[in-house]
């Protein structure tokens, strides 16, 4: 049996499971998710390694009109990535009825030259068979598909199968990464990644897309432990109130449930220090948010 290997976008309307599928087809947590949309700035690759494949998993931001030059950015990275991908899976959550959103990314998985094009039905869990029907069938209006999939990311319902249906679709050819590198995202991404997640669950509606998180340094001491420093942006005062909490309350609570999934990350006992600056319109301006590395270029 030949090798397989190759790269596999995952595309879909913010929220509609991408993160957590990546997390399930890598069995631990690289990529982050949140109830809130757009939780997904960065491009994550995670690197699948079957015995006879390797996936090399891009998760994008989610597709979106665009309100500002983040939300810009964010979909030329996506459509950066369905260019390059081999394999793109077209994911529509079973919850929501297919919609306009839905209809304006499967219009740019329609242009892409993929060899191979899936639609993925997700969160089979939380829906009706009936419900599951009729978004496969409006789903398949939208664009061209090879095939299809019924999945729960969360309940782990067919994530083996997508990985065997996608991997049976990539060209022959050689790992493009070592067998124990499983991301391309670097531990400084990551660390900035999970403390994001953490303010988007605490705070839930209150500011998350006007916070940016930067990891400004990870240094491992001789007693074995790692002093990690991470910097919180929002833009204005009264969000730096909110970010902080009653007593620094809420910014303790981040950095304590972020601390877990660091030091899960980096194996070592972990200090993390957490920041939190006012640096207004970050989001407006483009310079800030390539040093953030949410460029669809770096
Ligand atoms: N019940 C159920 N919930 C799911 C499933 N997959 C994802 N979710 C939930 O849906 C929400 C969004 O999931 P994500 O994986 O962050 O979605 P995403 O597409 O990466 O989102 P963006 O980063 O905004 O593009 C989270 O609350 C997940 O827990 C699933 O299979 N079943």
């Amino acid at each position: 049996m030949p090798f397989r290997s190759g790269f596999v976008a995952l595309v879909g309307r913010p929220n509609v499971g991408k993160s957590t599928l990546v997390n399930a087809c890598m069995g631990e947590k690289v990529a982050i998710t949140s109830p809130v949309a757009q939780t997904t700035r960065k491009r994550l690759r995670a690197v699948v390694n079957t015995p006879n494949s390797q996936l090399v998993i891009i998760d994008t931001p989610g597709l979106h009109k665009p309100k500002d030059s983040l939300g810009k950015e964010l979909n030329q990275a996506a459509l950066a990535e369905l260019a390059d991908a081999d394999v793109v899976a077209f994911l529509v959550d079973a919850t929501k009825p297919v919609g306009t959103g839905d209809a304006w990314v499967a219009r740019h998985v329609d242009g892409s030259e993929a060899d191979f094009k899936l639609l993925v039905i997700t969160k089979a869990d939380k829906a009706t068979p009936e419900q599951v029907t009729s978004q496969l069938a409006a789903a398949r209006e939208l664009a061209h598909f090879d095939d299809e999939l019924v999945i729960s990311a969360r309940e782990g319902f067919n994530v083996d199968a997508f990985v065997k249906l996608v991997s049976a679709h990539l060209p022959e050819g050689p790992k493009w990464f070592p067998d124990d590198m499983d991301t391309d995202a670097t531990p400084e991404d990551l660390v900035a990644e999970f403390v994001r997640e953490k303010l988007f669950l605490n705070l839930r509606q209150e500011v998350p897309h006007s916070i940016g998180v930067i990891c400004d340094d990870i240094e491992y001491a001789k007693d074995g432990h790692a002093s990690v420093t991470a910097t919180v942006l929002v833009e204005r005062e009264g969000q730096k109130g909110i970010v902080v909490g009653k007593g620094g309350s809420m910014i303790k609570l981040v950095g304590t449930e972020a601390r877990r999934d660091v030091e899960r990350l980096l194996g070592c006992k972990v200090y993390l220090d957490l920041s939190v600056r006012v640096q207004p319109q970050w989001r407006r301006d483009a310079n800030e948010i390539r040093r953030l590395g949410y460029s669809a270029e770096d």
